[in-house]
């Protein structure tokens, strides 16, 4: 597994909830990180059909534009009643007619599918929230790092902490939805949760524990 050889990176993302938490994350790593966002890059565009493709898809852009290495995070949320949707469809699942996102329509959406199969009990209403985390470096190499959180999904959506879709998940274990907590206990969790609770921080703590970032 290649090392990282310099201290700063580009985070390669759009997303300002999820560039807030990657800093918050990255911090104590003693990283300078500058967003695809604030250097203007162009938003490459997701064809990929796995988390895995679009991750890679986003660091490369980042990676060759700047000749930084550069992270970017792929992520979504799997509902099991809806066979894994939206899945990598999560963002696209929000966009309104005129290209930006409703995150209420996104949510009442997976919540009309989830009533149309009669999923009323929170068993039948397990999804997980998935993080897939790619260094790219200018030269084309790539690491990856996958993270996920089994939880289910609550309606109405409760709380005003988080982004996207936080207010509907409710991690298993906690009897509060991603919404409602501090963005630093969504990613510590509580006692059981080993230090890391969201997607992001789990496929985090892996990217720490291979060495990579030291
Ligand atoms: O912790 C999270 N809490 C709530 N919602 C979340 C989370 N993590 C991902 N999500 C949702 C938001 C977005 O609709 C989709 C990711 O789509 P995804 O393409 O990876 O990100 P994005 O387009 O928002 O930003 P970018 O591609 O520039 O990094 O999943
Ligand atoms: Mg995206």
């Amino acid at each position: 597994m290649r090392k990282l050889e310099t201290k700063t990176i580009v985070v390669a993302s759009h997303n300002a909830g999820k560039i807030a938490e990657i800093a918050e994350l990255i911090g104590p790593l003693g990283f300078s990180a500058k967003s695809a966002a604030e250097l203007s890059f162009d938003v490459p565009e997701e064809t990929g059909t796995t988390f895995e493709e679009n991750a890679a898809i986003k660091a490369l852009a980042s990676a060759q534009k700047s000749g930084l290495p550069a992270l970017a995070d792929d992520s979504g949320i799997a509902v099991d009643a809806l066979d894994g949707a939206p899945g990598v469809y999560t963002a696209d699942w929000a966009e309104t007619e005129d290209g930006s996102r409703d995150f209420m329509m996104a949510m009442e959406k997976v919540e009309k599918a989830l009533a149309e199969k009669g999923a009323t009990t929170p068993e039948a209403r397990t999804a997980r929230f998935v993080c897939v985390l790619c260094l790219a470096w200018p030269d084309g190499h790539t690491e990856t790092f996958r993270g996920e959180v089994e939880g289910n999904l609550v309606w109405p959506p409760r709380g005003e902490k988080g982004h996207g879709y936080d207010p509907v998940f409710q991690p298993k274990g906690h009897d509060r939805t991603f919404g409602e907590m501090d963005p630093s206990e969504k990613a510590e969790g509580g006692p059981a949760d080993g230090g890391a609770l969201s997607h992001r921080a789990r496929a985090f703590k892996l990217f720490t524990e291979t060495g990579l970032a030291l």
